[in-house]
C-alpha cells in the first residue's frame, strides 16, 4: 500500500517534470536573428541613429590593427570586443555586432539611444558607433580591469585583490549608477540585465555598468510595462520572469543577487557544490534564518573586514530580493543603506522570491531522498535537471517569452 502510494507520487513528480520541461522548451527560447531578418532590420532602422558620433569602418579597422585576434578582449552575445587606439590616441573598446548575434540590431539601436546622452561616473561611456554597409559597431571608453565576472568571480584568473574596501566601493558605485538610471534620468531607465559580467572596472576599480542593449525607457506615469522577458538566469526577478511585468524592482532584485556575489566572492549558482550550497540566494536565506548570515562572507578576506558592515550588506541583498517587489527598497534608499545613512536593522526582511519556487521546479532535499529511495534511481529526480530546464548557459543574456504572458 505504502509502496503503491509512493510509486504514484514519484510518477506524478516525473509527469510534472515532463510538463514543466515542455513549458520551458515551448516558451524559453533564445532570440537568434537569422541573417535574413538581420539584413531587413539593418536597412529599416539605421535612420533611427541621430546625434551620435559616427566612426568610419576603415578608422576602426586601423584602430584595432585589422580586428587582430591579439586585440580581442572579449566575446558576448552581441559579438566580439576589441581593444583599439582611436586616431586621437584614446583607448577604446570596440564591439562588433556579429552577423549571427543572438542579440541583434534591435539591441544595437537600443544601446545607442539609451546611453548616447547620459554620462555618469558609474556608467560606461559610449563614444559613438559605426553603421557602414552591413557593419554595426559600438565604440566605448576602454576599461582596464575587465568585468567582475572575470575578476572577482573568475576563480583565481585575476591578480586583483578585492579587499573589503574595494568591494564596498564597487557595491556603492553600482548602486549609484542604478539610482541615476532609475531616478534621475527622464524617462527613467530599467537596465534589465544587471549581472557580474556587465559590471566593468576601470584602472582604479571604479565600477561601470555596461550593456544597455536590453534597457527600457520607463515613462513616469506608468506603474509597469508588459514586455518580453529578457535577462540572465540567476538574476531574474521571479514576478518579471513569470508575468513579464517590468518595474524598476526587477533591476533591484538583480542588484541584490549581485551584492551577494560581491560579498561572498562566488557566483549565484554553482552546481558543482554540495546541494545545500548550490544557490547563493537560498543559502543566504537559510543562514539568515539561523542567525548565521555572516558566514557567507568571502573566506578569502581572511577576516579582514568590518563584520557589522559585511552583515549589513548581506541584509541589504536580502531586502532587494524579497518576494514582494513593493518591499524592495528604491535604489536611492539602497545607496543610503550601503553608506550607512539608513539603519537596516529596523527593516523587516521577508523570504526571497525564488523563480524555482514559483514554478514548483524545486524538489526539497528530503523529498528527493525519499523519492530516490523509493525509485532506486536518483537521476530521475535530479535536482539540477529540474532547476535548469533547457537553460544551459547560466550566465548568458537570454530573451524569452514569460511563462504566462506573451505580450511584447
Ligand atoms: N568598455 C569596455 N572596456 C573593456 N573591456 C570591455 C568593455 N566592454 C566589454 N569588454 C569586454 O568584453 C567582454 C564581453 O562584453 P559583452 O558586453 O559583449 O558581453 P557579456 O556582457 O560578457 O555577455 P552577454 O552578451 O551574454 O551579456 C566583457 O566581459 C569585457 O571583458
Amino acid at each position: 500500500m505504502w509502496m503503491g502510494r509512493a510509486f504514484i507520487w514519484v510518477e506524478a513528480l516525473a509527469h510534472r517534470k515532463k510538463l514543466l520541461m515542455t513549458c520551458f522548451h515551448l516558451f524559453f527560447r533564445r532570440k537568434r536573428a537569422s541573417s535574413a531578418t538581420h539584413r531587413v532590420e539593418v536597412n529599416e532602422d539605421v535612420s533611427e541613429i541621430q546625434d551620435t558620433n559616427l566612426y568610419g569602418y576603415k578608422d576602426l579597422r586601423v584602430a584595432t590593427e585589422n580586428f587582430s585576434p591579439a586585440n580581442k578582449i572579449g566575446q558576448g552575445g552581441f559579438g566580439s570586443v576589441y581593444k583599439g587606439t582611436l586616431k586621437d590616441g584614446t583607448l577604446a573598446a570596440i564591439k562588433v555586432l556579429s552577423a549571427d548575434s543572438r542579440q541583434g540590431v534591435r539591441e544595437f539601436l537600443t544601446e545607442i539611444n539609451v546611453i548616447k546622452d547620459i554620462k555618469h561616473e558609474n556608467l560606461v561611456e559610449l563614444y559613438g558607433c559605426c553603421v557602414e554597409g552591413d557593419h554595426r559597431i559600438l565604440v566605448y571608453g576602454y576599461l582596464e580591469n575587465n568585468s567582475l565576472a572575470q575578476t572577482l568571480l573568475g576563480r583565481g584568473h585575476s591578480s586583483i585583490q578585492f579587499n573589503w574596501q574595494t568591494r564596498r566601493n564597487i557595491c556603492i558605485g553600482v548602486a549609484k549608477g542604478l539610482a541615476f538610471l532609475h531616478e534621475e534620468v527622464q524617462p527613467h531607465i530599467v537596465h534589465r540585465d544587471i549581472k557580474a559580467s556587465n559590471i566593468l572596472l576601470d584602472k582604479d576599480l571604479t565600477p561601470k555598468i555596461s550593456d544597455f542593449g536590453l534597457a527600457k525607457l520607463f515613462p513616469a506615469n506608468l506603474t509597469h510595462i508588459s514586455t518580453r522577458v529578457a535577462g540572465t538566469e540567476g538574476y531574474l526577478a521571479p514576478e518579471y520572469a513569470i508575468r513579464g511585468q517590468l518595474t524598476r524592482k526587477a533591476d533591484i532584485y538583480s542588484f541584490g543577487v549581485l551584492l551577494l556575489e560581491i560579498v561572498s566572492g562566488r557566483c549565484n549558482t554553482n552546481r558543482r557544490l554540495p546541494y545545500e550550497e548550490q544557490y547563493l540566494l537560498e543559502m543566504a536565506w537559510k543562514l539568515y534564518e539561523r542567525g548565521k548570515l555572516v558566514e557567507l562572507v568571502d573566506a578569502s578576506l581572511n577576516g579582514d573586514y568590518s563584520v557589522e558592515e559585511a552583515h549589513r550588506y548581506l541584509k541589504i541583498a536580502l531586502l532587494c530580493t524579497q518576494d514582494m517587489p513593493k518591499r524592495r527598497p528604491s535604489m536611492s534608499t539602497l545607496v543610503n543603506m550601503l553608506i550607512g545613512e539608513i539603519d537596516v536593522n529596523k527593516e523587516e526582511i521577508s523570504k526571497p522570491g525564488l523563480l524555482s519556487d514559483l514554478l514548483g521546479l524545486r524538489v526539497d532535499k528530503g523529498e528527493k531522498d525519499k523519492a530516490s529511495a523509493v525509485s532506486g534511481d536518483s537521476s530521475k529526480l535530479d535536482h539540477s535537471s529540474f532547476s535548469s530546464g533547457n537553460m544551459t548557459t547560466s550566465y548568458a543574456t537570454m530573451t524569452f517569452n514569460s511563462i504566462f504572458d506573451r505580450s511584447n
